[in-house]
């Protein structure tokens, strides 16, 4: 399949065993998985929290944004997930993409440089302008909202 956007990546770290750049890891997997690039180690506590960096800095197409989302085999087995999860990476931001991993199970986790530890989502969004009015048009649901629907 001809991949139709192209997203420039750059490594901001140097490091004698560079990682490989992220991939689609199965033919129609809708996210590449990121991974830690730290050296050595990196532990989370119970609780514990951490930008995780992936050595890399993206430049989006305009219009685009990427997402961070975990992995679940991480959150299953481990409680691994991310504290602002879909992180969002935005088209303007040049700056090394990081991930805000935090460990919800009661045992320590250990990362290691190379794992995967998220994935990117790159996604067309929209932008649009805000039109400030005294009323807004009438639904059937009007205001109801926050399970007035019933559970
Ligand atoms: O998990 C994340 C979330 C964000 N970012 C980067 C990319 C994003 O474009 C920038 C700003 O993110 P966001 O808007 O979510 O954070 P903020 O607290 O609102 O910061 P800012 O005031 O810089 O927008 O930080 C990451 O690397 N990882
Ligand atoms: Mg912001």
């Amino acid at each position: 399949m001809v991949l139709p956007v192209t997203v420039r990546v750059r490594r901001v770290r140097t490091h004698p065993e560079p990682l490989p750049l992220p991939r689609y890891e199965t033919a129609l997997a809708a996210g590449m998985d990121l991974r830690a690039d730290i050296d050595g180690e990196l532990t989370l506590g119970p609780m514990e929290r951490a930008a995780v960096p992936t050595g890399l800095a993206l430049a989006l197409p305009p219009d685009y944004e990427a997402q961070l989302r975990p992995r679940s085999g991480l959150a299953l087995r481990h409680g691994i997930t991310l504290l602002n999860s879909p992180g969002t990476v935005d088209a303007d931001y040049r700056g090394e993409v990081k991930v805000l991993l935090v460990n919800l199970s009661q045992e320590p986790f250990t990362l290691r440089r190379g794992e995967r530890i998220a994935q990117l989502v790159v996604s067309p969004v929209s932008r649009v302008s805000l039109l400030e009015l005294e009323l807004l048009e009438t639904t059937e649901r009007g205001e109801g909202g926050f399970g007035s629907t019933g559970r």
